[in-house]
């Protein structure tokens, strides 16, 4: 990678695609702090159940890369979407002849191996590498121990603890299905509960202490789940055997980040595209150690 190229940060979910773009040499002017508004990097989400996905990335990508060299590096915990996105990227596939490449690009699937964080779990190879970069990008912008939680498809409630230099460490976490399949798995398991509508109100959910018909109660109970979960797992990780301790501080990303907030009587901070911004951290610091661009 050099500082002439673009590189393209892709967290493949198991609802959407998140990409971050941004050019090289920015990058590193900017180094600072890349979660701040006027950091130079483009966002964008692009749904699974929208149709084209693959399609409509590879154009915004071109669209705002333009010319320059594009180097993909990618986080995927979803091989069923990113391989035909790489079979796109790289006008491999015949559904790709509109967005072709008519300029180089790179593919680079993330491994365990380069997130710069000790983890400290039974296999590193099989935790998913979402959780491992959006806890090494909190972890380079808040003091451990912390508590990094991604409300996704699935919510993960990972924690990072200093080890005896003071080095962050990922020592493992909890995984719980998200608001969206845990409606699908009632409306689906059940005769009497139908799909209820997601969006929570906080004023309705105020007046429902507790619900009084099914679907408040279906959101209610929802939102309960994830709320009380990640609550008790961040006092627990705190401290399993004392309930007085303060819970650990929060990072919160993911989809489903802004529905929680405001439930959370735990300190947290949200702080979207935090996958992307681990992403980002590793493509700064290897232009740091290699500026002539080695990879
Ligand atoms: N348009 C949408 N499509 C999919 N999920 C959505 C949408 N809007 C909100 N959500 C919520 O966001 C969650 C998915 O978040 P996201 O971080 O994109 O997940 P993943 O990392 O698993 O792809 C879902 O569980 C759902 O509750
Ligand atoms: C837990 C996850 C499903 C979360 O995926 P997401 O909700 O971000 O789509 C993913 O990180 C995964 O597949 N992990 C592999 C198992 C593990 O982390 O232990
Ligand atoms: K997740």
């Amino acid at each position: 990678m050099t500082p002439r190229e673009t590189i393209a940060a892709i967290d493949v979910g198991n609802s959407a695609i998140k990409v971050a773009l941004a050019k090289v040499s920015e990058l590193i002017t900017a180094a600072g702090d890349l979660s701040a508004g006027d950091a130079p990097v483009r966002y964008q989400s692009f749904p699974l159940d929208q149709p084209r996905w693959d399609q409509q990335i590879c154009r915004w990508v071109r669209q705002h890369a333009g010319q320059a060299t594009v180097s993909w590096w990618v986080s995927t915990v979803n091989h069923a979407a990113s391989r035909p996105l790489k079979d796109a990227v790289l006008g491999v596939a015949d559904s790709a002849a509109e967005s072709a490449p008519d300029r180089q690009q790179a593919w680079h699937n993330l491994t365990f191996e380069d997130v710069p964080l000790r983890i400290k779990v039974d296999a590193p190879e099989k935790v998913g590498i979402d959780r491992l970069l959006s806890a090494y990008a909190a972890s380079t912008r808040f003091a451990a121990p912390l508590v990094v939680v991604d409300a996704g498809s699935a919510v993960t409630v990972d924690c990072v603890r200093p080890d005896s230099d003071a080095r962050p460490v990922f020592v493992g976490g909890a995984i719980l299905p998200g608001i969206r399949l845990q409606h699908a798995a009632l409306a689906t398991g059940t005769e009497g509960l139908q799909q209820a509508t997601q969006r929570i109100d906080p004023a309705e959910v105020a007046a429902m202490m507790p619900a009084t018909n099914t679907q408040q109660a279906i959101r209610l109970g929802v939102l309960a789940a994830v709320v009380g979960g990640v609550e008790r797992l961040a006092q627990e990780y705190a401290c399993p055997d004392d309930d007085a301790v303060e819970s650990l501080p929060i990072v919160l990303c993911g989809g489903d980040a802004a529905t929680l907030s405001p439930y959370l009587r735990a300190l947290h901070q949200q702080v979207p595209h935090l996958v992307c911004l681990g992403i980002l951290d590793l493509a700064i610091q290897q232009c740091q150690i290699a500026p002539s661009g080695l990879k």
